[in-house]
């Protein structure tokens, strides 16, 4: 996310792009304020005749200024009313479109992304900004409607007025202007910075929440407090440089106002006396400026919210330049998938690691069969699944599934061959149905197959809302072992011809364990098993078992042939065994 940044008008364009689809939204929204803006020049219109015509004894019906005054602010109040909930309309259907896009964006951004992106900087910039940037621009457009239209419509009153004395009361605008241009600039450097120190603390909170168990068992809250002040410090005070700059907006509008004001009330007055103007025309003449003043201060401080509004924007959109998930594959694999799998000469070196997480592996993992790999960590177990689902391509050798070389197959349908349990185990704020048949349709009998088969049946049972309780965060209201078995659940649910059990049993009691092994035995020669373990008793059933070392395999074959063999293997044992 270091690229360069776009400017602030390729930014506005952007999300203009994304308020067109409700550009009539839009527009009734204009025509709202337009009607609202019409009636302002009523006011200094109703006020010359109340007082050029009005203290006559033959001029109007007194009743006559009550109605119409009170019958132009219900029209008004109605316009307004229109016009802020259109406005709300537009914005709201724009913020939503918004996040679904960015949403979008993080779904298929690829895998390296997630190791650099903070998860509390992705809720920020997908939940928090499109509402903040489209509320600050939102309310920039109020503005610019409330005040611009009527800026407008008073104006050309004015003009009708008096035009020489209108045209000269705008001498102030260029000057205004140049005032504005540097201040802008720096609103626009300083709300960056204080769009990043805001990040920082985003990411923290997001460590606190995570981390919460560490931070305890450490008692580091003095620690993680002192780290948290400082970054919130360090916001604060890029917030309070932030406000500074725009509130100086104000004073000086107001200065270069009230410079052109006084200019233009000296020469008015002086010219009402020389040319003996009636007081009606004075009284209407300075009633008009003094509306377009306040007007066109309101216009001038506009530039704030919209400079801070887009640099938000901009920040935000940086998640639409995630790199993508490259997904180059052409073709579909062929049906009905065995499941055999051949990794050929694989290498592997991940980006800014001085050397490679595998080089040279080969390894066949035949269809139906139950393949373990183990090895001391950092070994690369992880690295062949990370491979085999297509996270990241090998930099060299090749992965055949079925015969088929899986580079020109798609991503989506190479996955869909795989269930796999991870190390870390994921689970969603959700039910423990809506975990274990995540993302498809639930069927209760197969639910019960697989929980059985999980070793969970039992447990799911005896909870008062059994299938329909809620697991917490990451599941945090489970077990570490419930948990495990939760994801087994998901994973046996997955209609695949391969499972992945990486380190999914490390958790369970030897007893819990037993019983998961033995209820797979159904599915035996039915699906292709890749297991993971460090704990070997785990593996020693496995149809064959790989030892891998520094990214290649060390040596192949049963619990009988590698003991036999008395090599890396059998020293294990042993070492586990003296354990
Ligand atoms: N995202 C990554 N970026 C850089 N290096 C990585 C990354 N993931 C893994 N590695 C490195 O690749 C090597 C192999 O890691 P891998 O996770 O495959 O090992 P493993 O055998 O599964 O280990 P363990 O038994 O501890 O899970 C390690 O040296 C590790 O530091």
């Amino acid at each position: 996310m270091s690229e360069p940044q776009p400017d602030l008008k390729t930014t506005a364009r952007q999300v203009l792009r994304y308020v067109r689809p409700y550009r009539w939204g839009a527009v009734f929204t204009f025509l709202a304020y337009l009607g609202a803006a019409i009636t302002e020049p009523l006011i200094p219109h109703l006020i010359k005749t109340v007082f050029g015509e009005g203290f006559q004894p033959d001029a109007f019906a007194i009743w006559w200024v009550p109605v119409v005054l009170i019958g132009l602010y219900i029209v008004r109040g109605i316009f307004g009313f229109l016009g802020s909930y259109l406005l709300s309309w537009t914005t709201w259907h724009t913020v939503m479109d918004l996040r679904r896009a960015l949403a979008a964006a993080l779904l298929k951004a690829d895998a390296s992304v997630y190791t650099s992106l903070p998860a509390g900087n992705a809720v920020s910039k997908i939940v928090n900004d499109p509402h903040q940037f489209m509320t600050l621009l939102a309310s920039a457009s109020i503005t610019v409607l409330r005040d611009g239209l009527p800026t407008i419509a008073t104006l050309g009153y004015l003009l009708y007025l008096n035009w020489q004395l209108t045209l000269l009361s705008l001498v102030t605008l260029p000057l205004m202007a140049f005032v504005m241009k540097r201040i802008n600039q720096r609103v626009q450097r300083i709300g960056a910075l204080s769009y990043d120190a805001q990040m920082r603390l985003a990411a923290k909170v997001d460590d606190l929440v995570r981390a919460w168990r560490v931070v305890r068992s450490f008692d580091a809250a003095p620690h993680e407090q002192e780290q948290f002040a400082r970054l919130s410090k360090d916001a604060q005070q890029q917030a309070l440089k932030n406000s500074a700059t725009n509130a100086t907006i104000q004073p000086l509008s107001q200065l270069v106002a009230a410079i052109g004001l006084s200019l233009i009330i000296t020469i008015a007055l002086y010219q009402a006396r020389q040319h003996n103007t009636g007081v009606g025309e004075f009284a209407a003449f300075i009633t008009g400026l003094l509306l377009l003043s306040s007007r066109l201060r309101h216009l001038s401080e506009l530039s704030q919210p919209i400079v801070n509004g887009l640099v938000i924007a901009r920040a935000c959109f940086s998640l639409f330049q995630l790199p993508a998930e490259p997904d180059t594959g052409q073709s579909g694999l062929k049906t009905p998938v065995k499941g055999e799998l051949a990794l050929k000469d694989i290498r592997l070196q991940y980006p800014g690691a001085d050397k490679p997480a595998l080089d040279g592996l080969s390894l066949h993992i035949p269809a139906g069969k139950t393949t373990a790999l183990i090895g001391a960590s950092g070994a690369g177990k992880s690295s062949v699944i990370h491979l085999l689902l297509g996270f990241a391509p090998p930099d060299a050798g090749h992965i055949l599934l079925d015969g088929q070389d899986v580079a020109g197959v798609r991503k989506a349908d190479l996955r869909r061959q795989f269930a796999v349990v991870s190390q870390d185990i994921v689970l969603f704020d959700s039910s423990i149905a809506d975990n274990v048949a995540y993302a498809q349709d639930k069927d209760p009998a197969r639910l019960e197959q697989v929980l059985r088969a999980a070793h969970l049946w039992d447990f799911v049972q005896s909870l008062p809302q059994g299938l329909d309780t809620i697991v917490g965060a990451n599941g945090s209201k489970l077990s570490g072992g419930q948990r495990q078995r939760l994801a087994i659940a998901r994973a046996l649910y997955k209609e695949a011809p391969i499972w992945v059990f990486d380190e999914a049993t490390s958790a369970l009691d030897t007893e819990s364990e037993r019983a998961v092994q033995q209820a797979l035995e159904q599915w035996q020669g039915k699906k292709t098993l890749i297991l993971i373990a460090h704990r070997l008793s785990t593996v020693r059933a496995a149809d064959a078992i790989h030892v891998l070392a520094q990214g290649r395999v060390l040596e192949s074959g049963s619990h009988a042939e590698l003991l036999a063999r008395g090599g890396a293997y059998a020293t294990m044992v042993q070492a586990q065994v003296g354990d």
